[in-house]
């Protein structure tokens, strides 16, 4: 017998006539996000935390977790997301940080994605209920919590590295590459934003979902952020993966943008970064996938602060790998660490100065059938469990030869705009 207890959780799914916007069903606390759109899925409570060593240790609690549960649907076809679903948030890298990997399953979960809307109830017979249980003529409300509090005043300090500390750590990230057979890294910093009250994980969802529509947005165990990087979404069979790599940061004036927008497609220092980043995720997702569709040419994304350079990788799945094997297959990808993956993650560890976290690294959820959407974690902050007046905001770049210290800080500055924009309220 296994020495972890692992409790039988009780599943049931019903079909939902309309959540609304699903950010509003977000509790002020013990809730997890994924949205994007308007679709995703928002938890509330806990009914299960787990800690992980790793993804195979995640992938393995999650599969006995799975294989207790009675799981009961009253869904036609029921859409992935549906069902028993744990949120997702694991580290960048393991030997490198004081944080943790967790998988959290919700006591309830709401979902909208393809135009249906469901609730999910979650509980564990051997624990008494959070919240009464739902019956069919009264869906929950969202939680009857005050309403969302905007932050007052904000400040702001360096985190690791002062900005010229940093450009200092791209100017050697540079000279390595042009000496030691690094072809590229991604450094990032962070910076501390202090508020006057604590912060309200609701608020940062709204702002950020409301104006970062194309953008993932999540929350989980305090790490809030929109990420517009896909690593991988494992869907009935379907596998597509969003890379992104080469940035602009956008003026405001649509003219203007578009000129720079024509300038990144044509740029051979971002191309060439696009391809260390697109050659990564193929290379990984191949030994599990069949029928893969790599595009010759990126596009361009747009965001309200930047511009990517995209590629957006389709396969076919084989069998037998959940979207979770998937992320383990492809973390940390050339978009985040670089290439090659071993010289780079020792460069990131000299040069940052700072651990990541659980920046950088996959988040999301996987369902009962293996079935789940794993962003990077990206344009994100992690919230301080000791004192939630506190978030360490994180912005990285990547390096290739032709990289400039002081265009990568301002880059790294445009990625944190999410961020601070959320946090002025
Ligand atoms: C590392 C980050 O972003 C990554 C780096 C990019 C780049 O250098 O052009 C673009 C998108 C992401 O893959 C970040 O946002 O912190």
């Amino acid at each position: 017998m296994d020495a972890v207890q692992r409790p039988a959780l009780r599943v049931r799914t019903r079909e939902a006539a309309d959540l609304g916007d699903l950010a509003e069903r977000l509790p002020r606390r013990e809730g997890v996000a994924w949205i994007r759109d308007g679709s995703g899925l928002i938890g509330c409570g806990e009914v299960a935390r787990y800690k992980a060593s790793s993804f195979a240790d995640a992938e393995r609690w999650w599969a006995d977790l799975v294989e207790a549960a009675e799981i009961e649907s009253d869904l036609d076809d029921p859409p992935s997301g549906s069902g028993l679903v744990a949120f997702g948030s694991f580290v960048f890298d393991p030997d490198n940080t004081d944080s943790q990997s967790i998988l959290i399953v919700p006591e309830v979960v709401y979902g909208h994605r393809g135009g249906r809307s469901w609730i999910t109830e979650i509980s564990d017979p051997t624990k008494q209920a959070l919240t009464p249980p739902l019956t069919r003529s009264a869906p929950p409300a969202a939680e009857p919590d005050s309403a969302p509090e905007a932050p007052r005043t904000v400040s702001y300090a360096d985190g690791a590295l002062s900005g010229p500390q940093w450009e200092g750590a791209v100017a050697e990230a540079v000279r390595r590459i042009n000496a030691n057979g690094l072809d590229k890294v991604v450094l990032a910093r962070n910076l501390l934003a202090v508020a006057d009250r604590d912060l309200d994980p609701r608020w940062l969802v709204r702002q950020l979902s409301g104006t970062y529509r194309r953008c993932w947005t999540y929350l989980v165990d305090g790490l809030v952020g929109a990420t517009p990087e896909m690593l991988v979404r494992s869907e009935a069979g379907l596998v597509t993966s969003r890379v992104l790599a080469g940035t602009i940061r956008r003026t405001g004036r649509d003219d203007h943008d578009l000129a720079l927008a024509a300038a990144l497609s044509g740029s051979s220092k971002d191309l060439e970064e696009h391809e260390y980043a697109v050659r990564s995720v193929a290379a990984a997702l191949a030994p599990y996938c069949s029928g893969m569709n790599v595009p010759d040419a990126p596009y361009v994304l747009e965001l309200p602060n930047v511009l990517h350079l995209a590629t957006d990788v389709t396969a076919a799945l084989d069998p037998g790998t959940t979207a979770l094997g998937l992320a383990a297959a492809l973390h940390p990808s050339a978009a985040v660490c670089g290439t090659p993956t071993d010289l780079a993650r020792t460069t990131i560890a000299e040069l940052e100065k700072m651990d990541r976290g659980r920046y950088a690294g996959p988040v999301g959820w996987i369902d009962a059938r293996g079935d789940g959407e794993w962003g990077i974690a990206l344009r994100c902050g992690q919230i301080d469990d000791t004192d939630p007046r506190q978030i360490r905001l994180y912005a990285g770049c990547g390096i290739v030869a032709g990289s400039d210290p002081e265009a990568e800080l301002a880059e790294s500055n445009a990625k944190l705009v999410p961020m601070r924009d959320a946090l002025a309220g």
